[in-house]
């Protein structure tokens, strides 16, 4: 691949039976960096994931991805074998991608330590709580040192104090060169990625580097105790926020739109139909 490609999908829809789950997406992911992709439930986060990894079939578009032996997955679903140990976990998928002997040790060494799962070695993967078995999971498909690595909700059910190594080594590994892409709904997350791709019933709605996102807004977000369009308004701690499309006289006092503010509003921007 020359520098100048990366991985990803081009202008994929993606059907299942009547639904369409996926609409002319594209998502670039480069080498070296973190892409995220966020959005709320069946927006198309998994679709993406699965397209590039193969386990679905594309009606149009194009995917780019290395062979499957140079992709690291972790599926939304553990990712792990139940019934073996966190140990024979990493040896069966180190073997599977050709690791070794003091190879295969010195790195499932290093990746269990990082991962709090070392004193859990001997554990069957189902006897882990639900966040270790996550973190096991992302040992699995980070082990091999892929070229491209591919989370699905990676921290999801993780503690906070985990999520942060989690993301040390997410972030180790894009600069080792690896792309990465991840879908999260920990929006603190997305915003420490190189690009997000914001999606909402299978279209993107905003895409490119956070700072660029978080100026993505048409219309103007106020904050307010008792908003005037409940079905324009999300609840923010005490408060409300509400969305106002471009034209319209808003009410209450205007924010600065955060990446959930972003993510809310231009869905309903989309449902209004005003164009990004
Ligand atoms: N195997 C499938 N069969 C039928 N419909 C599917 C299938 N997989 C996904 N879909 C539908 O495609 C759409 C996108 O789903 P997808 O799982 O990609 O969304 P998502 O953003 O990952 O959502 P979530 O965060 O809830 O997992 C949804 O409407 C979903 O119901």
């Amino acid at each position: 691949m020359s520098a100048q490609q990366a991985w990803g999908v081009r202008d994929l829809t993606v059907t299942f039976g009547d639904v369409v789950a996926l609409d002319d997406v594209s998502v670039d992911v480069p080498d070296g960096q973190v892409v995220g992709l966020v959005g709320g439930d069946g927006a198309g986060k998994t679709t993406v994931l699965r397209a590039l990894v193969g386990e679905v079939r594309a009606q149009r578009g194009s995917v780019h991805a290395p062979p499957a032996s140079r992709i690291g997955y972790l599926p939304a679903s553990s990712g792990s074998w139940a019934e073996l140990s966190v140990r024979e976990n990493v040896d069966f998928v180190g073997k599977s991608f050709g690791l070794r002997g003091p190879a295969l040790a010195a790195r499932s060494e290093t990746l269990l330590e990082r991962a709090g799962l070392t004193g859990a070695r001997d554990r069957l993967a189902r006897q882990l709580s639900g966040g270790m078995r996550r973190k096991l999971g992302f040992c699995l498909a980070v082990l091999a040192e892929p070229e491209l690595l591919v989370l699905d909700e990676p921290s999801t059910g993780v503690d906070p104090v985990s999520r942060v190594e989690l993301w040390r080594l997410v972030s180790e590994a894009a600069a080792r060169g690896t792309a990465v892409v991840m879908s999260t709904t920990y929006l603190d997350e997305a915003e420490r990625c190189a690009a997000l791709v914001v999606l909402d019933d299978g279209h993107v709605l905003v895409s490119g580097p956070p700072d660029q996102a978080l100026d993505a807004v048409t219309g103007t977000v106020t904050v307010t105790t008792s908003p005037t369009h409940p079905e324009r308004a999300w609840r923010r701690g005490r408060e409300h926020h509400e969305w106002w499309p471009p034209g319209e006289r808003a009410h209450g006092q205007v924010v600065t739109p955060d990446l959930e503010d972003v993510v809310i509003a231009a869905s309903l921007a989309r449902r209004a139909g005003v164009p990004a």
